[in-house]
C-alpha cells in the first residue's frame, strides 16, 4: 500500500442541490503530512465526512488504508484516529476520565490495559500535569490536545484532523503543530484540513488545494510552490523611476514600497531576459542596490491558481 487515501470522481450533492464536492481525485501518500487546503465552503469537511463514513457520496469511490469506504468502514475506522469539528468532551469530567470514557466506548480496547493506554495518551499530548482537572477548565488548545489524545488511544495508520488549530491562539497553534510533526516523525500519516496557507507550509509535506468543490492541484508542497513564478524584486532608493521603467518593460503587478526602497512585480517572460531589465534600469539612472527573483511561496501558487487572495493570517 503506497496511498492511505485515494478517491476517484468522489462527488457529493446535498439534498438542497448544493454540489459540495465535484469529481474529486485525491491521492494521499503513506507517511505524508497532507494538507487539505481551501477557503471556507470549498468542500473540505464534506470530503472528510465522506471518507469517515459520516455521509454517503453521491457518486465516485474512495479507499482509506487500502479498503473501500463506506463498504469496509468496520475494519477501517478502528485504524483511523479522527478529530472532526472539535472533540466531544464532558466538561464535568477530568481530562483523564474523558479519555477513559472514550476508551470504554471502543469495543476492541482491552479493559485490563485501559489505565496504561490513557496515561500514555495524556503523556503523548503533554496533558499529564492537567490530567486531573475538569475539562471545562481547559483552554481551547488543551481541549484540542485532549481530542488528539483520544484519537491516539490506539496505534493508528492514519490521523484525520479537520481544522485542528481553528480558534486557537498562536501558542495553542504552535503546540498542535509541533504535536503533528512529532506524530508524523513516528510514521503516522496525517491528513489535516486547513484554511491557513502558512500552516500548511509549516507542517505539511504534501497538499491539495480545493476551491468551490473542485480540486485545483495536489502534490508535494515544495513542488506546488515552485510551480508558481517568483516575483521580480529591485532594491533601490529610486523607487518611482524603477517602477515606471519596469512597467515600460512589460512588468505587471508592480508594487512600490518607497520607505523600504523596494519595487516588486511579475516579470513578463522567462528569467533569461532579466539581465536586460537590470541594464535598462541602470541606463535609466536608477541606482540598483539589489535585483533578483524571489522564491515563490505556496501563497503565490494559490493566488496564481485561483486568481484570488487567501486568508493567510486567519
Ligand atoms: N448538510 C448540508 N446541506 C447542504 N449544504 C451543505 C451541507 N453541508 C455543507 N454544505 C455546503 O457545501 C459546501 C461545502 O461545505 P464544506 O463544509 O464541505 O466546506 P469546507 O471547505 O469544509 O468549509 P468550512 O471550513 O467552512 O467547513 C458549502 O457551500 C456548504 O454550504
Amino acid at each position: 500500500m503506497t496511498t492511505v487515501i485515494e478517491t476517484h470522481g468522489l462527488t457529493k450533492r446535498y439534498r438542497g442541490g448544493q454540489l459540495a464536492v465535484d469529481r474529486l481525485d485525491l491521492t494521499v501518500p503513506v507517511g505524508s503530512v497532507f494538507g487539505f487546503l481551501g477557503p471556507n465552503g470549498s468542500g473540505k469537511t464534506t470530503t472528510i465526512r465522506m471518507l469517515m463514513g459520516l455521509i454517503e457520496p453521491t457518486a465516485g469511490s474512495a479507499r482509506v488504508l487500502g479498503e473501500p469506504v463506506p463498504r469496509a468502514l468496520r475494519t477501517v475506522l478502528p485504524r483511523v484516529g479522527a478529530l472532526i469539528e472539535g472533540p466531544a468532551l464532558y466538561g464535568f469530567l477530568s481530562g483523564r476520565d474523558n479519555l477513559t470514557r472514550y476508551d470504554c466506548a471502543d469495543p476492541t480496547a482491552d479493559p485490563r490495559t485501559r489505565a496504561a493506554r490513557v496515561t500514555a495518551a495524556l503523556d503523548r499530548v503533554g496533558l499529564t500535569p492537567a490530567a486531573g482537572k475538569k475539562a471545562k477548565a481547559y483552554s481551547l488548545g488543551m481541549k484540542q490536545r485532549l481530542g488528539l489524545a483520544a484519537a491516539l488511544l490506539q496505534p493508528r495508520g492514519l490521523l484525520v484532523l479537520d481544522e485542528p488549530t481553528n480558534g486557537l491562539d498562536p501558542q495553542g497553534m504552535r503546540e498542535i503543530r509541533s504535536l503533528i510533526r512529532e506524530l508524523a516523525a513516528d510514521g503516522t500519516t496525517v491528513f489535516l484540513s486547513s484554511h491557513l496557507l502558512d500552516e500548511i507550509e509549516q507542517v505539511c509535506t504534501h497538499a491539495a488545494v480545493m476551491a468551490q468543490g473542485r480540486l485545483l492541484t495536489q502534490g508535494p508542497v515544495a513542488e506546488l510552490a515552485a510551480r508558481a513564478r517568483g516575483r521580480l524584486a529591485v532594491v533601490t532608493p529610486d523607487t518611482g523611476d524603477a517602477a515606471r521603467l519596469l512597467k515600460e518593460l512589460g512588468v505587471t503587478g508592480v508594487s512600490v514600497d518607497a520607505a523600504g526602497g523596494r519595487v516588486t512585480g511579475d516579470p513578463p517572460g522567462e528569467e533569461a531576459e532579466l539581465s536586460g531589465f537590470n541594464a535598462a534600469l541602470v541606463n535609466g539612472g536608477v541606482r540598483v542596490r539589489g535585483f533578483g527573483i524571489e522564491r515563490a511561496s505556496l501563497e503565490d501558487a494559490f493566488v496564481e491558481l485561483t486568481g484570488e487572495g487567501f486568508d493567510v493570517a486567519g
